[in-house]
């Protein structure tokens, strides 16, 4: 190996889509058709070369590669060692178009399945493995990356998904016999991984990283023998670049030390997600010998850093390690681009704001305060110091101060039950939707309308009102038991209440990609959440008062608004947790109040913020249901609580689905057979449950099947 530069300053990854959502444009227009492969491969070579222009002038020392991706980078990872189901390859399609259809399925063949990336809202596509899996080097694409790059005059430092993430992230194929762990081609895979590296080092490259977040979860020793083997291999190799490997979203734990004694060169850990990391870290004594990259700008929030106290965190690590280098705690995919893009935000919320490209200039700080000292960057900790305090709201406060246990627990769920049938009358098995009907074209037209003030506020309302009378007609001839108004009002699930609360702030155009080519625009929670006025009761009454049969109000809950927003970071989420159930819980009141008799409180993200270590689920499980409790339980006995939890893999947070309460759990179940019912069934659920028998993904028409289940069992 030649003598490398230090990694210094860096950031561990970039967004991809585009400051404007140039390559989410791009692709649409490829898969319509209204464009072909050059086009798009003009647009991604444009989006690169930007980044890493951009990258390197803002001054850091080492600049990822490789951050860019057509659609996901464990997707690219699966196509690069040929992990590529026979059912694709038999397609007879170009490369592009393989990949594509991996990830969207095309013609009868159903994609790869997709599943949310670590606690993140970030989806990647699940790569398919069976022992006759044939890893090879199709195309080295990091290469390829690396040497555009160097073409423009920047020197990149290649991204990879680590090897043994990779494996644990796959899934077995359906083609694969029972009790096969992806893991055991751990060695195949290493081969090609062997190649990659050493292509790298012939090209002369300095330094690989090879991202390793599944090694902040619970591993298993055998798992953890895998990462051992693993980086022993990759080290043992004299003809590669350095190795860089960073692990995000929790701490290392007992991984640290089995990283820590193989030969790998770097190793980055997350200081901001676990205070706790710093301290393994400084205690971990083979770290002397290794590049520690502190991760301590945070990576998928939104606010400035404390830079002050990041140095502080440095110099703790500065004696112990052999050599410290600053990134962020985790790629930037999961940030906005640019707050300069930002005009319409509040100065006072604007000035704790800090996005991708502001999170860049940090690292440079604080990377050269660790140099040349806090003088050199006297300005930019002045700068920090003029902190903008937290919007406080101290009628929220005090409310919250006065809670009491009693606040958040109902009466006896059959005494419940007994109430809601008798005032409901509903049949046995009764039916019902999830909650919002398609958004048509003509009601984007009209909330597109209202924005440019085409429509007034009467005209809007007319709109809407006309869409709730058309649903609801046709619910009522369908013959389903408790209707829903549809939801045509709401943007999105969660922006829809982050725009009627106080506390929260929208950006224009702070997107953020969720999947290939899908953005959201998180809201930014940035201060006590309350309610200024009753958000959804309208909607909901309207609806009812057209027919006699139940309407289900509908509501996103806490933890959901929460996972799918920018949270504060300057108080516990409990805390945070519990203002907008507050909130919430006001407007439970409220329609209880306007007639309403069922009231659906929704919780897709319940899962999804679920930490990635079993010591802290109990912790998380608990603020979580007591948020929703707290939001809930102000009703009469005879108020139906419905809740509707989506996204599949509900093992870890059963007994909590339980604990919530509810009097109704609507819980998707067409995707998994329905093996929610057992699940429910072994830890004795007595409560109603509606299995949700149509995937909402797929056009096809579900078989009926007798389950043991009932919607009230009483
Ligand atoms: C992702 S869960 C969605 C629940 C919401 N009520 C809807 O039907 O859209
Ligand atoms: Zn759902």
């Amino acid at each position: 190996m030649a003598d490398t530069t230090p990694i210094g300053a860096t950031v561990l990854g970039y967004p991809r889509i585009g400051p404007h959502r140039e390559l989410k444009k791009a692709l649409e227009n490829y898969w319509s058709g209204q464009a072909g492969e050059a086009d798009l491969r003009a647009v991604a070579a444009q989006l690169r070369q930007q980044t890493w222009t951009q990258l390197q002038e803002a001054g850091l020392d080492s600049v990822p590669g490789n951050t860019f991706s057509f659609y996901d980078q464990v997707l690219d990872t699966a196509v690069m060692v040929d992990a590529v189901p026979s059912r694709f390859r038999d397609l007879g399609l170009s490369p592009l178009d393989t990949y594509f259809a991996m990830a969207r399925g095309t013609d009868g063949v159903p994609p790869l399945e997709m599943t949310k990336w670590f606690d993140t809202n970030y989806h990647y596509l699940v790569p398919e493995l069976a022992p006759d899996t044939r890893f090879q080097l199709v195309a080295n694409q990091p290469l390829a990356d690396y040497q555009e790059a160097l073409g423009h005059g920047v020197t990149t430092r290649p991204v990879l998904v680590g090897p043994v993430t990779f494996l644990l992230l796959a899934k077995a194929s359906a083609q694969a016999p029972a009790g096969f762990a992806a893991l055991s081609l751990l060695d195949d895979l290493l081969d090609v991984y062997l190649r990659v590296l050493a292509e790298l080092a012939d090209a002369g490259v300095q330094w690989v990283q090879l991202d390793e977040p599944a090694l902040v979860g619970d591993r298993t020793p055998a798992e953890l023998d895998a990462v051992r083997r693993a980086y022993e291999r990759l080290g043992a190799e004299s003809n590669r670049p350095k190795l860089f490997v960073p692990t995000y979203f929790g701490r290392l734990g007992e991984a640290l030390p089995v990283l820590a004694s193989t030969p790998v060169e770097a190793i980055g850990i997350d200081l901001v997600t676990h205070p706790q990391a710093l301290t393994e870290a400084a205690a971990h004594y083979r770290l002397r010998t290794k590049v520690l990259v502190a991760g301590l700008v945070d990576g998928r929030n939104v606010w400035r850093t404390d830079l002050r106290l990041a140095l502080t965190t440095a110099a703790r690590l500065l004696g112990s390690v052999g050599s410290l280098a600053v990134a962020t705690s985790c790629p930037l995919l999961h940030v906005p681009y640019d707050l300069d893009a930002e005009t319409n935000l509040e100065p006072d919320v604007r000035r704790r704001l800090c996005f991708a490209r502001q999170k860049v200039d940090e690292v440079v700080v604080l990377s050269r305060a660790l140099r040349d000292g806090t003088e050199a960057v006297a300005a930019e900790l002045a700068a920090g110091d003029e902190v903008v305090p937290v919007l406080r709201d101290d009628r929220v406060r005090a409310r919250i101060q006065v809670l009491r246990p009693e606040d958040r627990v109902r009466s006896d769920y059959h005494q419940r039950a007994a109430a809601q049938q008798d005032r409901l009358g509903l049949p046995r098995l009764a039916t019902t939707t999830i909650g919002s009907f398609p958004q048509t074209a003509d009601i984007r037209r009209a909330r597109a309308g209202l924005r440019t003030a085409e429509l007034d506020a009467g005209q809007y309302e007319t709109a809407m009102r006309a869409e709730i009378e058309r649903v609801i007609r046709l619910q009522e001839e369908i013959g389903l038991d408790v209707l829903v108004h549809g939801e045509p009002e709401r943007n999105d699930m969660v922006q829809y209440f982050a725009e009627n609360l106080d506390g929260f702030a929208a950006t224009d155009y702070g997107w953020v990609q969720s999947y290939g080519s899908r953005c959201v625009r998180p809201p930014i929670l940035h201060g006590d959440v309350s309610r200024p006025a009753p958000i959804t009761v309208g909607w909901s009454q309207y609806a009812q008062s057209l027919t006699s049969r139940p309407v289900k109000a509908m509501l996103t809950g806490p933890v959901t608004i929460l996972a799918w927003s920018f949270v504060r970071a300057d108080q516990p989420l409990a805390d945070t947790a519990a203002q907008v159930a507050l909130a919430l819980r006001d407007e439970v009141a409220d329609l209880e109040r306007a007639g309403l008799r069922i009231i659906q409180v929704d919780e897709p993200a319940l899962r999804e913020l679920l930490p990635p270590r079993k010591e802290e689920h109990e912790s998380y499980l608990d603020w979580a249901v007591m948020s929703f409790r707290l939001a809930t339980s102000g009703v009469a006995e005879s108020t139906q609580i419905h809740t509707h939890l989506c996204y599949s893999e509900f093992g870890d947070v059963i007994t909590a689905i339980d604990t919530l309460d509810a009097d109704v759990t609507t819980i998707e179940a067409a995707r998994s057979r329905m093996e929610i019912l057992d699940d429910l069934h072994a830890i004795g659920f007595r409560r109603g449950v509606g299995p949700g028998v149509y995937d909402i993904h797929s056009p096809r028409v579900p078989v009926w099947r007798k389950c043991g289940i009932c919607w009230l069992p009483l």
